[in-house]
């Protein structure tokens, strides 16, 4: 009985699966301009050799800003590291030319000595020098990283919030994390570039010296293995590239089904292996493409050290055959054998650190194209400063968000004027949400015009149009911040805690404050961040604190009380009129019986306002507003359509105070 019962469920699901008709679309990230892929083609020999020394300028002078002593001690180390390879080298010279001279053994290898001691030397400096720029790069890169990061966050801030529903904006914004994240590689591996370079210019000197021929023969056989190598590089970037959309999904696939918010859906949904299998399906997708790239790069890897390996025999019968011919002695063949492996492991290393920091410097490049232009959406919006509102007007506003098909408001003309309440109702996505982020001006309208006091909200200096604004979303944040900040939003106002109590009074979340262990010092965050958890209506009346608190000429509250208990929520709507007094508000509400608070109730469908009028005006009326409250009062109370409202209907208007729509 018991295994029968532990086996059920599995069967249920598995019919489940089954019964799936089709997989239908699934979520994925598209790079819709497709630029990255164009840049990552051309990581080229060519455009390498071009490009490099742009890279390595902007990563040094990355460094440079964020610690210029460091960035002087790591070129300082490099240079001179790249001299004691060179006197190295020289010593070498010297060593084999005393040890292969004539004369008895004890003699040679006394006249040896200095040349030794001079090798050793220049070894034990080399790697100190090593440890120091291992030091100073580990103490420099995360900084950059962190900077970057920093300037991202600050780029965020500062673009239109219409960037967000445009889905390259989110694309090139995942980029520029990437390139602020790999930001602290650009210090390593410009550090082996340098490096690279300063042991190629040691070895390539010595090299001249010892015989002209030798250096260009060298370079032409490291030829074919630069190619190959930067090839490889190339496949493997691409293949990243093209996985970066699945990457992205297993992260946020892997957060969803990680974080608490959803263990309990899933479990009782049932989930598990839906969500596995589909973690799994977009892994084997991922590992397909590495696996391919893998094999291309290394199948290129193999051809280029074949190809490699025959222009070095050719380099090395050039040396033996320089020798023979008695056109270079035995000394300097002996030199050239070090400098020729010095200078073959410089030219290798300039090579793969070459296309490891071309790599870098793409992902960098969508950092700093993201920071130059915002992403394409920073924002660009007048001067004025405005006070707070008196009067804000609406006129023929139409606004379609980013890349959508029809216009989420069409022809919406009003006027709001200070001291008055008004509601917005209607469907879902009839546009009520959208309208009162117009009028906030966090939205610019597409066509039309919204006013504040006579000025178009893009005229205006956006902080300061937005110091005027107490907003409260249906998805209000809840930041991992004390009640205080969580309150305040880290701006307080002068009348200190008394102001943030009365606003707590105003709100409900007087309760919650007295129950919290430090009072408004403790944090609203999560056990595991080290803060006081609150349940979803507490969150509600933290969020609306927070717009009460504010001293803004505009309020907004869109679904204020969707999460309150019936006595808080009576709360807040017996308390709105007196809040109204000084301030324009917009109440966002489907629970009908409260619009009557509002002095004036505008009834949207399909992004139209299709009436306006008090709530006894709308309930006594023909449309939509009726039908409406009809559905709802019945099904609430059970009782008559139209009966008396529990919340005091506001007073009427005077004639002329409302707009046609
Ligand atoms: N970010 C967005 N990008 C594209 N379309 C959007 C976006 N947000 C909303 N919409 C669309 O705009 C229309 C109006 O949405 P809005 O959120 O304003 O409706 P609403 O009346 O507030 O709905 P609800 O009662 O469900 O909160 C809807 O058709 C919706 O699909």
């Amino acid at each position: 009985m018991a295994s029968m019962r532990r086996r059920a469920p599995r069967g249920g699901r598995q019919r489940i699966h089954e019964a799936e008709p089709s997989e239908g679309e699934e979520l994925r990230f598209i790079d819709k301009t497709g630029s990255r892929e164009r840049a990552a083609r051309q990581i080229r020999l060519l455009d390498m050799a071009r490009r490099l020394p742009r890279l390595v300028r902007r990563s040094v002078a990355l460094a440079w800003e964020i610690d210029r002593w460091a960035a002087l001690g790591l070129l300082v180390c490099q240079a001179a590291s790249g001299a004691m390879q060179a006197l190295g080298l020289l010593a070498v010279s010297g060593t084999l030319g005393a040890l292969l001279a004539g004369g008895d053994v004890y003699q040679r290898l006394l006249s040896a000595w200095p040349s030794l001691a001079m090798l050793g030397g220049a070894a034990a400096l080399r790697a100190l020098l090593s440890i120091i720029v291992v030091w100073l790069s580990s103490r420099l890169g995360p900084q950059m990283s962190r900077e970057a990061e920093r300037s991202l966050v600050q780029a965020v801030t500062r673009v239109e919030l219409s960037a967000y529903d445009a889905p390259g904006f989110n694309h090139r914004k995942e980029a520029a994390d990437r390139g602020a994240e790999v930001a602290q590689d650009l210090v390593a591996e410009g550090q082996d570039l340098i490096a690279s370079l300063a042991s190629l210019i040691a070895g390539a000197g010595v090299l001249t010296a010892l015989h002209p021929a030798l250096l260009p023969l060298l370079a032409l056989a490291s030829f074919p293995q630069a190619v190959a190598q930067i090839s490889a590089a190339r496949v493997r970037y691409l293949a990243r590239l093209r996985s970066s959309g699945d990457l992205r999904m297993l992260a946020i696939l892997r957060w969803h089904v990680c974080d608490r918010y959803a263990a309990d859906q899933i479990r009782a949904g049932t989930m598990s292996d839906f969500l596995v299998d589909r973690y799994r399906r977009i892994t084997r997708r991922i590992n397909d493409a590495d696996r391919r790239a893998a094999d291309t790069g290394a199948w290129m890897s193999l051809l280029g050290a074949v190809c490699g390996g025959l222009a070095s025999a050719a380099v090395w019968a050039a040396v033996v055959w320089l020798l023979a011919t008695g056109r270079m002695s035995v000394q300097h063949a002996g030199t050239a054998v070090f400098a020729l492996s010095t200078v073959g492991t410089a030219l290798r290393g300039l090579v793969s650190g070459g296309a490891r920091i071309m790599r870098t410097g793409l992902y960098m490049d969508d950092w700093s194209d993201f920071l130059r232009e915002a992403g394409g959406y920073g924002m660009s919006r007048g001067t004025t400063v405005p006070a707070e509102p008196r009067e804000i007007a609406v006129r023929d506003l139409v606004f379609r968000y980013e890349e959508a098909a029809q216009d989420a408001l069409r022809g919406v003309s009003l006027t709001l004027r200070r001291g008055e309440v008004v509601a917005l109702v209607g469907y879902n996505g009839s546009g009520k949400t959208t309208l009162a982020k117009v009028l906030s001006g966090l939205y610019l309208p597409t066509t039309g015009s919204v006013t504040w006091d006579g000025v178009p909200t893009g005229d205006l200096d956006p902080d300061a149009m937005w110091s005027h604004v107490a907003l409260v979303p249906q998805d209000y944040a809840r930041w991992p911040l004390t009640a205080r900040e969580n309150i305040t939003l880290g701006q307080p106002v002068p009348g200190g805690d008394e102001r943030i109590h009365s606003a707590c009074a105003a709100s409900g979340a007087d309760e919650v404050v007295t129950e919290l262990r430090s009072g408004l010092d403790t944090v609203l965050a999560r056990d595991w961040l080290g803060g006081q958890e609150l349940s979803g209506g507490q969150w509600q009346r933290v969020a609306l604190t927070r717009a009460f608190y504010r001293p803004a000429g505009l309020l907004v509250l869109d679904e204020p009380t969707a999460a309150l208990d019936p006595l808080g929520e009576h709360r807040i709507f017996a308390g709105l009129r007196e809040l109204a007094a000084t301030r324009a508000v917009v109440l966002i509400t489907h629970r009908l019986t409260n619009v009557a608070v509002a002095d004036r109730i505008l009834v949207l469908d399909k992004g139209r306002v299709v009436q306006q009028g008090t709530f006894p005006e709308l309930v006594a009326e023909d449309g939509l507003f009726r039908d409406l409250w009809a559905y709802q009062h019945t099904r609430q109370t059970a009782g008559p359509a139209g009966a008396p409202p529990p919340v005091a209907p506001a007073p009427a208007l005077a004639p002329g105070e409302q707009d046609a729509s």
